[in-house]
Parts: structure tokens; C-alpha cells; sequence
């Protein structure tokens, strides 16, 4: 594949920041947060931009600006042939897929967000037993966050995305999968656990055994948590836009659930639909709260805004079922993701179904730019470019991340 050339989205856009540093293209709104409710559980090409707006994108230029000029957004060496890591326990690319590489994450945030996750995991909602440590420790949840979110202001602020990281990991694997999940009566499982997100306005008298009810195991401890926490950091528009994401999460997670219980193998189009659903998205559209400002609502509802969301989370994903794909082959059953749906629906040999899964990915990834692009263009507002920036950022963390969790995710024998 040749090389992807500069960024369609932003030549050279500055993407991240400087912890010591606020981002100078859109101010900081610390808008008021969304109180918690008492009685809650206490809890290709794309167009280039005019230069005004460049000049927006790039952050300030000229004397005594140096230090403001935040990291790049990497390029993409996209290799032909598979490359030995320089470092084995870094991972390698897959040929051929499309992305940008970021800077190593902050060590010394990586750090302090790892020793307060595991805290919170221990001593405030006993996520896991003894026995679960090493696979909590192995999924880098520490590193994933800083990687995906380079302006938060401050640790507190990645705690918030951190959190709900592992929370909702949390009730995918013990609902959803290989860590007690079942499809069998998941939808009430996550309706309840959603209530930890979106409360229970009900009577006095059921009030407390639904506020008890949140405490009854993990995945419910932590959402309860975490969710508080988020609230006390986002505005109510924020914490509206995040239960809607997920309620999404858990409407995609029910289809997958009842095609493994009926065999249902879909259609290649029926599983991106699934996919669009059972996605990252819930993570990217955060990215304001996290880094201290606030897309206004108006701005995040408007329709070009939520294509260039969907197709964010869209190549994030597909880029799980690619890392993924090793893991999930040896995993009981059968287990759907686009190269094996693609396999079967298409009547493609494991290895081209794989390579046809990375274009479908770089379609996405390509689309994602180029309407971001263009709604920059179009609607150059500081919190609408800031945001997309995050929401690009996040893409490319995400990459990282997959690329890195060698513990996790191993590539197939394909080239
Ligand atoms: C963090 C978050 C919102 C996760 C929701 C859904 C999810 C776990 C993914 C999109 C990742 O996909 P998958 O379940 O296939 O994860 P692994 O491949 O097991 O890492
Ligand atoms: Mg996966």
C-alpha cells in the first residue's frame, strides 16, 4: 500500500497537549457540573482549510509560542512487508491498515493514573478477585487513557475517562463474555445496570432495593461509581450525550447477544450496523469533559457532527476486530467480527476476508477525516475544532493502545 501522505484532516495539526498547558483553540469552559441526584446510589483528500481556520487548528504561532506548539499528529508509515518491532513487547502494525502514530504517553501520568485505577478497582468498588489481577494489570488501562486523552488538564480528569474504561469493560466481560457472560437473559442484566447511569425515579418504598441493588455486583459497583464521578466533572448536556451512548452500547451488545443465542450469522452490512453499536463511541464523545471544556449540545446534535462521530467509532472498532481477531478465534464458540463474517459472507479464504477487513477499515478511517475536515470548514467554531481534534486523538490512542496490549492481542500468520 503506498504511503497515506500527510493527513487529510489536518497537515500538521497540532493534537496534543502538554499536560502543563491548556489548549489555546478553544477556551476552557468549566461549565456547571450536573448535580447527583440524592436518592442515586451515591451514585481522501480531504479540503484543505482556509488559512484562518489553519491558523485555528495549529494553535498560536510566533515569538514565545514554542512551548505551546503541542505534539504532532503523527504521520502513518504504512510498511509493505511486516517489520521486526524494534521492541518486541511494542507490537507491530498491520500491514496495510491506515492510522497515525502518537507520541509515547506521558510515563509519568501512565503512572499515577495506573496506581489510582487500581485503587479504585480494590477499594472502592472490588472489581475483581484475586486471581483476575493479572489480566487487569495486563490491560493497560493507564496507558490507554493517556494515549487517547493528551489535553486532560490534569490526572483527575483522566481519572474520569479511566474509570469508565474499566467499567464498561467490566460489564462486557462479566455479561457479555469469557468472564461469567451469557446472551442468556443479558437484557435484563444490562437494563438494571444501565439504572446505574440513567437512575430509577421511582416511589419511596422501592427506592432503597433499587439503591442497593447497585451494589450487587461488579459491574454495577463500578458503573455506579464511575458514573458518579463523571457527573461531578461534566455538565448535564455531557452526562445526557454519554447515557445516550451508552444506552446505544447496550442496544448493540442485546443484537450480538441474540444472534449467538439464535446462530444467527448476519448479513456483512447487518454486522456493521451490529458493530456501530457495540462500539467505542461512548469513549471519544467524552473527550470534552476530559480535557475541561464543553461542545455545546446544539453543536455535538448536528448531523454532520454525529456522521463524523459514528465513523470514528466505526474505524475504532473494526480496529478491535482486527487486533483482536487471534484472541477471538480461540475463543469457545464462535465469535463474530468482520473478517469472520466477512469469511463466511463473501466465501473468502480467512487470510483475504482479514486483508479486506483492513480496507473496510481504512475506508472508514479515510471518511472519518474528510468529514471531519469538512465540518471544520464548515463550522469553525474553538470547541467544534478543539473537539474534533480529540476525537481524532482519541482514534489514534486507541490505535496505539491495540498496537501496543501485546498481552492482550496477538496478529495472525497472514504475511
Ligand atoms: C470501552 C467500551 C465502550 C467498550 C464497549 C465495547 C467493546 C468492549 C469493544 C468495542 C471492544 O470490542 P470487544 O468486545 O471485541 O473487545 P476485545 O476484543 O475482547 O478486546
Ligand atoms: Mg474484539
Amino acid at each position: 500500500m503506498p504511503d497515506p501522505g500527510p493527513s487529510p484532516l489536518w497537515p500538521s495539526l497540532p493534537t496534543a497537549a502538554s499536560h502543563a498547558l491548556t489548549l489555546p483553540t478553544a477556551p476552557v469552559v468549566p461549565a456547571a457540573p450536573e448535580s447527583v441526584p440524592e436518592v442515586a446510589p451515591q451514585g481522501v483528500p480531504a479540503p484543505t482549510p482556509p488559512p484562518a481556520l489553519e491558523r485555528v487548528l495549529r494553535g498560536p504561532s510566533g515569538l514565545g509560542t514554542a512551548g505551546l506548539s503541542l505534539v504532532p499528529r503523527l504521520e502513518a508509515p504504512v510498511p509493505e512487508k511486516p517489520t521486526a518491532p524494534a521492541d518486541p513487547a511494542e507490537g507491530r502494525p498491520i500491514p496495510g491498515l491506515y492510522f497515525h502514530p502518537v507520541p509515547e504517553p506521558d510515563p509519568a501520568r501512565v503512572a499515577e493514573v495506573s496506581r489510582r485505577i487500581k485503587e479504585w478497582a480494590v477499594d472502592e468498588v472490588d472489581l475483581f478477585p484475586d486471581d483476575w489481577e493479572g489480566q487487569f494489570d495486563g490491560f493497560l488501562v493507564g496507558r490507554y487513557m493517556v494515549a487517547c486523552h493528551p489535553d486532560a488538564p490534569t490526572v483527575d480528569h483522566l481519572m474520569v475517562a479511566t474509570r469508565l474504561m474499566v467499567a464498561e469493560n467490566a460489564v462486557d466481560d462479566c455479561y457479555c463474555e469469557d468472564h461469567g457472560g451469557s446472551p442468556v437473559g443479558l437484557g435484563g442484566r444490562l437494563l438494571l445496570a444501565h439504572t446505574a447511569l440513567d437512575p430509577l425515579h421511582t416511589t419511596a418504598a422501592y427506592q432503597p432495593q433499587w439503591a442497593e441493588s447497585l451494589h450487587a455486583d461488579a459491574p454495577r459497583r463500578a458503573y455506579r461509581s464511575a458514573m458518579e464521578y463523571f457527573v461531578r466533572q461534566a455538565t448535564p448536556s455531557q452526562a445526557d450525550r454519554y447515557r445516550h451512548d451508552m444506552a446505544r452500547l447496550h442496544l448493540g451488545y442485546l443484537a450480538e447477544a441474540a444472534w449467538a443465542e439464535t446462530d444467527h450469522l448476519p448479513e456483512v452490512w447487518e454486522y456493521l450496523a451490529m458493530r456501530q453499536f457495540n462500539n467505542f463511541r461512548p469513549c471519544p464523545t467524552i473527550t470534552d469533559t476530559v480535557g475541561g471544556y464543553e461542545l455545546p449540545a446544539d453543536l455535538h446534535a448536528r448531523p454532520d457532527m454525529q456522521r463524523v462521530l459514528a465513523l470514528a467509532g466505526n474505524a475504532s472498532t473494526i480496529v478491535n476486530d482486527l487486533y483482536s481477531y487471534t484472541k477471538e478465534l480461540d475463543s469457545p464458540g464462535r465469535h463474530l467480527n468482520l473478517p469472520v463474517v466477512l469469511a463466511e459472507r463473501e466465501s473468502l479464504s480467512e487470510k483475504d476476508a482479514y486483508l479486506k477487513a483492513i480496507e473496510v477499515h481504512n475506508d472508514l478511517m479515510r471518511d472519518f477525516e474528510a468529514e471531519a475536515a469538512a465540518l471544520a470548514a464548515a463550522c469553525p467554531v474553538p470547541s467544534v475544532l478543539r473537539f474534533l481534534r480529540g476525537v481524532a486523538v482519541w482514534v489514534d490512542g486507541n490505535h496505539h493502545w491495540h498496537r501496543t496490549n501485546t498481552y492482550r492481542y496477538s496478529l495472525p500468520d497472514f504475511w
